[in-house]
């Protein structure tokens, strides 16, 4: 019997500026409803999108009636402050029409690289998740200077695809996936349907963008694949204009170009949580959260914690141990050892009221732990 595909759970759109200007020098808003739209779809079907659009320069070049400028870095951030306050509106607009509210990221490569920065990133992502607004992320052109900016909108969408552990990662562009040879300098070039491994051969295929509104081409659509597939996460690179695209691809369509996932992004986590960050401290728990965590899988809570050994801050690697000192697995740990010490034992709904903030009601979250065999 055919196993049945199930549709992913969080998806990540990447918007090229081919797409939103139909390689002309302004945003079409027709284009942009009709993507709109297949993401309201997509939220419907109870997926969660992140959308990580492109197009501030191009949209502050248009609004400001296309000025004559130089090319330097200040006009850059002069056109983008502009253009992202036009961008956010026209997607605010857009997505209203189905109902569905929008919250705006702008990041950059600082925010990924700082683990304190990057775990608010995590969590303003997950929250506006969880109540169902669409988080819309751009690079934040206006204030990023060359050293701490991740530089394309490809790269940025596999990092927050990473960062919000979606299963999927769309990279739509202006022609129909990877081709065999650039189809603007090749007319008899061929789409390739599907690459396993990003391997020399493949990267070689790639050229840079043809268009002076895009950044990168292919290439920075293949370090961004890259960077998702061995995470574990599917990629598929297509034409935005292609008709119900969106919805296509969540539904396992075979459109564009697919770089098919290496394993699964929980496995490849686990792998990494176990591989990866040293131990800073541990967490003595109580028998009920022993059995929560062994039997059923859940999060740990504060109340569940009896001891606090060693100091780490937030987002350290712990280890969990028993109220008999025995292994029962390790995570990261979402408040640092003071925090820790102040929470321990205390129902969720207090935490704010001891600390005067929170970072939500689970210490270590079950996606980041590992459990002993
Ligand atoms: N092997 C290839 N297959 C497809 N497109 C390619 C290839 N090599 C270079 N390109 C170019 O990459 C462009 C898309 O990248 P880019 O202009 O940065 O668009 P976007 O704004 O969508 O990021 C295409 O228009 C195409 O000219
Ligand atoms: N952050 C820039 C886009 C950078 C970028 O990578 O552009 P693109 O190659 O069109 O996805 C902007 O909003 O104009």
């Amino acid at each position: 019997m055919q196993k049945v595909r199930q549709h992913y759970q969080r998806v990540v759109v990447k918007l090229g500026t081919s797409v939103l200007t139909g390689n002309s020098d302004r945003l079409n808003r027709n284009v942009m409803q009709q993507l709109a739209q297949q993401m309201a779809q997509l939220r419907n079907q109870g997926i969660d999108v992140i959308l990580c659009t492109s197009g501030a320069i191009a949209a502050g070049r248009e609004h400001l009636n296309f000025p004559i400028l130089s090319e330097t870095m200040a006009d850059k951030q002069l056109l983008a402050a502009v253009g992202q306050s036009q961008l956010i509106q026209g997607w605010q607009s857009l997505f209203q029409e189905h109902h569905l509210q929008v919250g705006q990221l702008l990041l950059t490569g600082a925010d990924l690289r700082n683990r304190k920065r990057y775990l608010n990133a995590k969590d303003t992502l997950s929250a506006l998740l969880e109540h169902g607004i669409i988080p819309i992320i751009n690079e934040n052109d206006a204030v990023a200077t060359a050293e701490i900016k991740v530089g394309d909108n490809d790269n940025l969408s596999a990092r927050v695809a990473l960062l919000a552990q979606a299963d999927c990662l769309l990279l739509l562009t202006d022609q129909a996936g990877l081709f065999d040879a650039d189809p603007r300098l090749n007319s008899n070039a061929q789409l390739i349907q599907e690459v396993p491994y990003i391997n020399e051969e493949i990267v070689g295929l790639a050229g840079g963008s043809s268009s002076h509104l895009g950044t990168g081409g292919m290439l920075t659509k293949l370090q961004a694949a890259t960077i998702a597939q061995r995470a574990g996460i599917d990629v598929v690179i297509a034409a935005g204009a292609e008709p119900n695209v969106i919805v296509g691809l969540a539904n396992h369509e075979r459109i564009g170009t697919r770089f098919p996932a290496q394993s699964s992004p929980l496995e490849r986590r686990k792998q990494w949580l176990l591989a990866g960050p040293k131990v800073s401290g541990a967490l003595v728990i109580d028998a009920g959260a022993e059995q929560a965590l062994t039997q059923t899988g859940r999060s740990l809570l504060a109340k569940g914690i009896v001891e606090r050994q060693g100091l780490f801050q937030r987002g350290d690697m712990v280890q969990l141990l028993n109220e008999t000192g025995s292994v029962i697995g390790r995570g990261l740990c979402r408040y640092d050892h003071d925090e820790v010490e102040k929470i321990k034992g205390l129902h969720s709904a207090n935490i704010t009221q001891v600390l005067g903030y929170d970072y939500g009601k689970v210490v270590v979250h079950r996606n980041d732990m590992v459990l002993e065999a």
